[in-house]
C-alpha cells in the first residue's frame, strides 16, 4: 500500500472525441469508511453493499479487523460481525492508513478512548498531515499522546481508565475532526458535545443514528450547529448501501462539460446537500447538469445526473460554500481553466493539509499547462479559455502530483478538452480513491494512456 515516488506510472490525457454513454460511480468514501468502522463496532451483523474498495478504506478496514471485527465480502456484498461498543481489542500492531486521513483520524477519535496502546503510521503524505486538530481534544478526554514534533505521525495513543466527555468546539471547518470526537463519545460515560461553525458533511451523525446511537442536533440561527451524542450506547449492525461518490462523480462531470459534444449520464449520485457544492457552483458558471429522478435511499438524497457539454463563465465561489465541495476544488480549477473570464476561490486555506498542499499544487499544474492563475494564502484565482487553446504541455511536462489522487485525475481531465496533451507525473494514488477511473473514463471515451512517455 506505501507509495513512495519510486516506481511512480505517468499518465497522459489526450483531446477525446465526445464523451457518451452511462455510467455508476462507486461508492462514497466516506460513507465506506464510516460502514466498515460503525460495523466493525456495533453488535451483530451489519451488511454493505456499494462498498467503494478502495485502498483508504480497505485500510479502514484492515485496521477494524486489527481491533477485534470480522469482516468478509461474500458475492458483492461486505459482511461485518463487530465487537460490541466499548469492546475492540488491543491492536498487535501499528495500524497502517496509507494515504488516508479520514480512516486515520476517525480511528484516533474510535480507539484513542481505550485502555491500551494504539500506534497509527501511514505514507509520506499522510506523515505530513497535522494530527494534532484531533490529537487536541482526545488529550482534553484523557488520552495520553506520543508523537513526533508537531503532531504528525507516527502517533501513539493509550487511552485512560475511564475517557471524559467533553463540549468542544471545532476550530476549523473539518467534518473529520468533528466525527473523531463524536465516535470518541461512543467510549466515554455522559454527553459529548461537538459545535461546528460551518455544516460539514454529516455522515458520522447520520450513520451513528442509524446504528443505534442517541444524538441531539441544535442549530443556532447563524447555522452553528452543537451536536450531542450520548455516551456508551448500545450500537447495533445494520444494513447500508453505500451510494455513489459525488467527489468521484466530479470527474467524469467536469470532463463531459468541458469536451465538446459530450452527453452523459452518472447513475445512483449520492446528493447529500453537504456533498453537493460543486454542482451548485457549475450549474451557475452555465454547465449542463439535469438532476434526474432524485430520490431518497436509506435515509440520503440520490439521483442520476445528464451532463452535457457546455460553454462555463468564470464565477465567484462564495467561501461559506468550501466545505460542501472542499475535495472538488482541484477540478473545479480545471473546469475554470476552460470558462469564459475569471473564476474565484476563496475561503480554501484548508486545501493547504490535504494529501498535499492542494491550492499549490492546482496553481503550479495550471501555469504548467499556460492557464493564467494567481495564488493566495487562501484563495485561488483562474483566468480561462474556452476554446482549450494553447492549454497542456505541447512538450509533456508531467504536473507534479505529490501522492495526490484528485490532483491526478484532474490534470487528466484537463488533457481531455485542452489543445495539447497533459501529463501527470502518477497515477498510482487514484486507487486509493477510484481504482475504476481509468476504465470508467476509457468506457465513456476519454483518451488516457498509463506508462512512461516515449519522446516525441
Ligand atoms: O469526513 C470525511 O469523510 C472527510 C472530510 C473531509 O476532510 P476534512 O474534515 O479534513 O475537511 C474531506 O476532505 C475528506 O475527503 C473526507
Ligand atoms: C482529502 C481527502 O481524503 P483524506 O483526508 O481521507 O485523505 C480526499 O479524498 O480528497
Amino acid at each position: 500500500m506505501a507509495h513512495g515516488s519510486q516506481g511512480a506510472i505517468p499518465a497522459t490525457a489526450r483531446r477525446s472525441e465526445p464523451l457518451s454513454g452511462t455510467v455508476r460511480i462507486p461508492g462514497d468514501k466516506s460513507i465506506s469508511h464510516r460502514s466498515f468502522m460503525f460495523g466493525g463496532l456495533a453488535a451483530g451483523e451489519t451488511r454493505i453493499t456499494g462498498l467503494l474498495e478502495g485502498e483508504d478504506v480497505i485500510a479502514t478496514g484492515n485496521a477494524m479487523r486489527a481491533m477485534g471485527a470480522s469482516i468478509r465480502k461474500e458475492g458483492d456484498t461486505w459482511i461485518i460481525e463487530g465487537t460490541g461498543n466499548g469492546c475492540l481489542l488491543e491492536p498487535k500492531a501499528p495500524l497502517d492508513f496509507g494515504n488516508a486521513g479520514t480512516g486515520c483520524r476517525l480511528t484516533m477519535g474510535l480507539a484513542g478512548t481505550y485502555d491500551f496502546e494504539t500506534t497509527f503510521i501511514g505514507d509520506a503524505s499522510l506523515s505530513a498531515r497535522p494530527m494534532g486538530r484531533v490529537l487536541d481534544p482526545l488529550k482534553l478526554m484523557g488520552v495520553q499522546v506520543k508523537s513526533v514534533e508537531g503532531g504528525k505521525l507516527p502517533v501513539t495513543l493509550r487511552g485512560p481508565r475511564m475517557a471524559a466527555p467533553i463540549h468542544y468546539t471545532v476550530p476549523m471547518a473539518s467534518a473529520q475532526v468533528k466525527s473523531a470526537v463524536l465516535i470518541a463519545g461512543l467510549n466515554a460515560p455522559g454527553v459529548t458535545t461537538v459545535t461546528e461553525k460551518i455544516m460539514t458533511r454529516d455522515h458520522t451523525e447520520k450513520m451513528l443514528a442509524g446504528f443505534g446511537a442517541s444524538l441531539d442536533i441544535e442549530t443556532d440561527a447563524d447555522g452553528t450547529r452543537h451536536i450531542s451524542i450520548e455516551g456508551q450506547p448500545k450500537l447495533k449492525g445494520c444494513v447500508i448501501d453505500v451510494p455513489g461518490d459525488p467527489s468521484s462523480t466530479a470527474f467524469p462531470l467536469v470532463a463531459a462539460l468541458l469536451v465538446p459534444g459530450s452527453d452523459i449520464t452518472i447513475l445512483n449520485v449520492l446528493m447529500n446537500p453537504t456533498r453537493t457544492g460543486l454542482i451548485t457552483t457549475l450549474i451557475e458558471m452555465g454547465g449542463r447538469i439535469d438532476i434526474l429522478d432524485a430520490r431518497s435511499a436509506g435515509g440520503e438524497d440520490v439521483a442520476d445526473l445528464r451532463v452535457r457539454h457546455s460553454e462555463l463563465k468564470g464565477v465567484v465561489v462564495p467561501p461559506e460554500r468550501a466545505a460542501s465541495m472542499i475535495d472538488e476544488y482541484p477540478v473545479l480549477a480545471v473546469a475554470a481553466a476552460f470558462a469564459e473570464g475569471e473564476t474565484v476561490m476563496d475561503g480554501i486555506e484548508e486545501l493547504r493539509v490535504k494529501e498535499s498542499d492542494r491550492l499549490a499544487a492546482v496553481a503550479a499544474g495550471l501555469r504548467l499547462n499556460n492557464v493564467d492563475c494567481t495564488e493566495g494564502e487562501a484563495i485561488l484565482t483562474v483566468r480561462g479559455t474556452p476554446s482549450g487553446r494553447g492549454i497542456g504541455s505541447a512538450r509533456g511536462d508531467a504536473v507534479a502530483t505529490h501522492l495526490d489522487h484528485r490532483i491526478a485525475m484532474s490534470f487528466l481531465v484537463m488533457g481531455l478538452a485542452s489543445e495539447h496533451p497533459v501529463t501527470v507525473d502518477d497515477a498510482r494514488m487514484i486507487a486509493t480513491s477510484f481504482p475504476e477511473f481509468m476504465d470508467l473514463m476509457a468506457g465513456l471515451g476519454a483518451t488516457i494512456e498509463c506508462g512512461v512517455e516515449e519522446p516525441a
